[in-house]
């Protein structure tokens, strides 16, 4: 089955070699699918393209050798360009989350195709009227934001005068009941916030720095798993 049918957003880790201390970004994406994660996006605002193709290989590698290429996505974050290369040399690489100012997802539909996943970053000002109507033809999730202000993403949730303009909880929940597409929330996401998160019925959250920065990425992890799926 394509995994676009059947992509699981709950425990989402957003990944790239700047946000590791140094760390191979391999490891820590091979300890966090170990612990339960369920998607995997490759991120990075610095680094190359060879690099990003390599990372994205390693992190396909990895998901096939714990026998979860059915169940784990990996998608890249902005960079079309990324995808179709490892594609083409044989990477399985399931798709592309962009944001407002990226690549359009009728573009990325276009070129990667009926198969792929295409997520996209609701937008941060009339959130909840903007995924009540826009255009959801080629887009599979929403990615939605800043639950508090985060210095991996400083810019996330700007307003036009800014402000960092954060996601209550209960916007949260609005934006769940109304969202036709599964939604997956971030920045700065922690354990503390996981059930009150889980109890706005969105399908998942999504972290950089409390797994690519923490001491022990396996056992943070496992810690997020767990809660998210006893919440
Ligand atoms: C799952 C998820 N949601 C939102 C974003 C942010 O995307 P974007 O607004 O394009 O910002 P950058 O990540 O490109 O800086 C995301 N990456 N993933
Ligand atoms: C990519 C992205 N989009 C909105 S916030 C963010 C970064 C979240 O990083 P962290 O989990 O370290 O706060
Ligand atoms: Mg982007």
């Amino acid at each position: 089955m394509s995994m676009r049918k059947n992509f699981d957003l709950s425990a989402y880790l957003v990944i790239g070699p700047e946000n590791t201390n140094g760390r191979p970004a391999a490891r820590i994406i091979a300890e966090a699918v170990r612990a339960g994660f369920t998607f995997v996006q490759i991120r990075s605002k610095t680094a190359e393209a060879r690099e990003l193709i390599d990372l994205t290989r390693a992190a396909a590698e990895i998901i096939a050798a714990q026998e979860k290429s059915e169940r784990v996505a990996l998608v890249v974050n902005d960079r079309l360009d990324v995808v179709l290369a490892a594609r083409d040399a044989g990477v399985k690489v399931g798709g592309i989350h962009v944001g407002q100012s990226d690549i359009p997802p009728e573009i990325c539909r276009k070129y990667l195709g009926a198969d792929a996943i295409v997520g996209l970053s609701a937008r941060t000002s009339a959130l909840i009227d903007y995924v009540r109507t826009c255009d959801t033809s080629c887009v599979d999730y929403f990615g939605a934001g800043p639950l508090h202000p985060t210095a991996t993403k400083p810019d996330a949730g700007r307003d036009a005068a800014g402000h960092v303009v954060t996601r209550t909880i209960e916007e949260l929940a609005e934006l769940h009941r109304v969202s036709p597409l599964p939604v997956v929330v971030g920045g700065g996401v922690k354990a503390a916030d996981l059930p009150a998160l889980r109890a706005t019925g969105v399908e998942g959250f999504f972290v950089v720095s409390t797994i690519a920065g923490a001491a022990h990425p396996f056992a943070a992890a496992e810690e997020l798993v767990h809660i998210w799926r006893s919440a």
